[in-house]
């Protein structure tokens, strides 16, 4: 909570001025009853015309101030409440893309999106209510128990022995609440987990008729949040009834006891008026406190759930003793007994790997699915860090080489081709800040993308929908290339990218890389490809099986062989063999 309250630090001035001109709104209505009473016992009783004027004009004048003060407070409260919201959201953005996965591990995607919307919106209108009305009502309830001691201590006593009672019971309610709202917060992580997976999966739910399924699945996340807010709700929902029956009884004897005290003359009718005056306003602030309670337990939860965001420690960062920040030149990478498992997890994915992939080489990895390819990959650009041995890039281990160095020197292209909405010209130079036109068109050329873009009705200015929709899967996977190509890479990391090209479109492509001089590491299921790479890597279950050329595999691998065969068939193994 501190945490995520030391946002408002740089508000301090505009809070400050709101607070004040709350106060004076609440000096205002604390000296409205007073007013009354006088006007009462001097004017009307002794029917003094002028003290009633007299009196009555204050009023006015006092109210205007009040009315003023409101709206320039209002005016500051919804400044530093929309502003505290998007420093916190803009942290949160920040700190989220400077995980790494295993942090993400923690947070479900859905988790830290409701994080960064509702669980914010939350807070940043607790912020505004508190500048506007939350301490108001405490500062109401305190200002109004003194002035009725003033104005007649006896009978200001009942309201003395209630509202710290009532005070304590509120407390209790919000400590109560902040652990229900919390799971209400959890709960609406779960709608909006339904929500994306189905957003994303639109197509596949279609084709597979399991529209019945899928809303069934939704209703039941939808319900699960509906009750938890409904039983978190009334909980909160039976205070305020318990508080109007205790402040009424309050009022009854007050009025009780003050027609006695009149009638004995130990009270003034306008001092029963005022303090029946300032339990009303008492009871109207401790229900706005009740409301603000609930608003308060919710943000209390939402606060926790920001803060667990923000104090979360990143675990890959750059070292203290940096080797290197200078980019990469060579781009020659060395695995030296790697070893490598997931985050929370025991299974070693990578097992004990080494090899050399030197400057401007082409190395194929060929392999089962499942065995390690795309996890080898994500080390390249330490996304993870490994668990044993090290990976060195031109000699130089890559704890001890600046990050963004290193990853500005990769061209990386996952195996799903992700693409933005936006223009082509737009997702190809996303992969270079300073791109320019010529840039993107070199790299689209190479990528064997120039002429399918020409196509399009607008050409590179075309736009793509969300993810590249209307785009075909080879498209999308060129465009991709594209991108990682645009940066002019040391190192080129293609995992199974070509997978959708036909044969000659994927010739070409790979001869076209061939005008880059980068490392580039392709992982691909056809023994076509992996043909044309200067060394070919044959994982099985996280070990290198074999490596060589493809004549040298063809030669020794027997699993070689055996792709070889389910590719091209007996025969054609047979000739490349004699070949060989
Ligand atoms: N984020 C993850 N957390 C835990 N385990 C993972 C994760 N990603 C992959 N794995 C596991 O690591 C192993 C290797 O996966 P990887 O994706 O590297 O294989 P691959 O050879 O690239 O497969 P494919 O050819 O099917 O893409 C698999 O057993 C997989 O279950």
């Amino acid at each position: 909570m501190v945490k995520v309250l030391s946002f408002l630090k740089s508000y301090r001035i505009a809070v400050v001025v709101a607070l004040f001109l709350m106060l004076v709104e609440l000096f205002v209505e604390l000296f409205h009853p007073l007013l009354i009473a006088k006007i009462i016992d001097d004017g009307i009783l002794q029917r003094d015309l002028s003290v009633v004027i007299q009196w009555g004009a204050v009023m006015i004048v006092m109210s205007l101030v009040a009315f003023l003060s409101g709206v320039i407070n209002s005016f500051f409260a919804s400044h530093v409440s929309q502003s505290f919201g998007y420093d916190v959201r803009k942290s949160l953005f920040e700190k989220v893309q400077a995980f790494s996965f295993t942090n993400l591990s923690h947070f479900p995607t859905s988790s830290l999106i409701t994080r960064m919307t509702n669980d914010v919106t939350q807070l940043q209108n607790t912020v505004f209510m508190s500048l506007r009305i939350m301490l108001r009502a405490p500062l109401l309830i305190l200002g109004g128990m003194i002035m009725a001691l003033v104005v007649n201590a006896k009978l200001a006593l009942f309201l003395i022995i209630t509202i710290p009672l009532m005070f304590v019971f509120l407390i209790w309610m919000m400590k109560k609440g902040a652990t229900l709202f919390k799971n209400v917060q959890e709960k609406l992580d779960g709608v909006n987990s339904v929500m994306r997976e189905n957003l994303a999966g639109m197509r596949l739910i279609k084709a597979f008729l399991r529209r019945k399924h899928e809303g069934k699945r939704f209703n039941r996340s939808n319900e699960d949040l509906k009750d938890g807010t409904i039983y978190a709700l009334r909980l909160m929902e039976v205070t305020m009834p318990i508080l109007l029956l205790v402040m009424n009884c309050s009022v009854l004897c007050v009025l009780w006891f003050g027609s006695v005290d009149v009638n004995t003359g130990e009270a003034q009718v306008g001092e029963v008026v005022a303090i029946v005056n300032y339990a009303t306003r008492i009871t109207s602030a401790l229900s706005i406190f009740s409301f603000i309670i609930m608003a308060f337990s919710r943000a209390r939860a939402s606060a926790h759930r920001i803060s667990d965001v923000l104090v979360t420690e990143i675990d890959l960062i750059d070292s203290k003793e940096l080797a290197t920040t200078s980019p990469i030149k060579e781009g020659e990478i060395e695995f030296k007994n790697v070893s490598f498992s997931y985050p929370n997890t025991s299974t070693e994915v990578l097992e004990n790997l080494s090899f050399v992939a030197r400057s401007g080489e082409t190395v194929a990895i060929l392999g089962a699915t499942g065995s390690g390819k795309s996890s080898l990959f994500q080390l390249i650009p330490r996304l993870y860090d490994v668990k044993e041995g090290e990976i060195l890039i031109d000699g130089v281990n890559l704890r001890q080489t600046k990050l963004s160095a290193l990853r500005k020197q990769i061209g990386y292209v996952p195996q799903e081709a992700l693409l933005f909405t936006g223009t082509v010209k737009e997702n190809i130079g996303w992969g270079k800040e300073d791109a320019s036109m010529e840039d993107i068109m070199e790299a689209a050329k190479n990528a064997q993308i120039h002429h399918t873009i020409t196509q399009l009705s607008k050409g590179y200015d075309a736009v793509l929908g969300q993810k590249g929709v209307n785009l075909s899967g080879g498209q999308k996977q060129r465009l991709s290339i594209a991108r990682a190509l645009v940066r002019k890479p040391k190192i080129l990391l293609l995992d199974d990218s070509t997978s959708a090209l036909d044969l000659k479109t994927e010739a070409m492509l790979l001869q076209s890389l061939r005008h880059y001089s980068c490392t580039t590491l392709i992982i691909t299921q056809k023994v076509s490809t992996a043909m044309e790479a200067d060394s070919i890597l044959l994982l099985e279950e996280g070990r290198i099986l074999a490596e060589g050329n493809h004549e040298e595999l063809l030669k020794q691998s027997e699993l070689y062989q055996q792709i070889f065969r389910s590719q091209f068939g007996e025969e054609e193994l047979r000739h490349a063999q004699a070949a060989n």
